[in-house]
């Protein structure tokens, strides 16, 4: 890890008209996986679209080192309805085609991504993210609507075929967290 943080939170707190989530305070650095553990509402969304700029930052200090590109796999990623958009088209508009995807992913890029499944379109949406050239990569609870299977072919992607990627990761399911982030931090209203 270097001694900069990509990214630096010091005492945010953060909403929307009011603040929901907050004081929270810490660093994520080039290289680690690190989780934001807390209750439903505690604000762990509202924190990553913060870093994104979808929310208002009310107090304190979000730092993001210069340059830095983002990708953001939201909780309820939208998906386009009755639209002839292939998971090739999709992962090509992130840049994620630059790479190889592994097996579970590859063959979902020829079908329509408006004909996926739920959960084949999460990790469809979650390879968008990870495949592309962003040096941080935000998952808000990639583990939504996968079946076992597939989030162990999560868990090795970010383990060894992704390792050494930063990311910061929101998820309920603590064995996920302890499979694949190097540290974990607590996130209170
Ligand atoms: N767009 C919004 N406008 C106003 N309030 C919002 C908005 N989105 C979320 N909230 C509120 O902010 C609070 C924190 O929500 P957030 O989704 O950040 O929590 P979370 O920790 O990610 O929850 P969960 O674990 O249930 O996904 C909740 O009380 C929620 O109702």
């Amino acid at each position: 890890m270097s001694a900069e943080p990509l990214l630096r939170c010091q005492g945010v707190v953060a909403g929307y008209e009011h603040p929901v989530v907050g004081p929270a305070t810490f660093e994520l650095f080039r290289g680690e996986v690190l989780g934001l553990l807390g209750s439903n509402g505690a604000g762990k969304s509202t924190l990553i679209k913060a870093i994104t700029g979808h929310a208002r930052i009310f107090q304190g200090r979000l730092d993001i080192a210069p340059g830095i590109e983002l990708a953001h796999h939201r909780q309820q990623p939208v998906r386009p309805a009755e639209c002839p958009l292939s998971g090739y088209d999709l992962v090509t508009l992130t840049g994620a085609s630059r790479r190889a995807p592994p097996a579970e992913i590859s063959r979902l890029l020829e079908g329509r991504v408006d004909q996926l499944s739920g959960g084949q379109f999460q990790i469809l949406q979650i390879w968008a993210c990870l495949g592309s050239a962003a040096e941080v990569v935000l998952l808000d609870e990639p583990t939504n609507n996968l079946d076992p299977a597939t989030v162990e072919a999560l868990v090795k992607l970010i383990r060894q075929d992704q390792a050494g990627r930063t990311l910061l990761v929101v998820s309920h399911e603590a064995s996920f967290i302890d499979a694949v982030c190097s540290r974990v931090v607590s996130v209170s209203a």
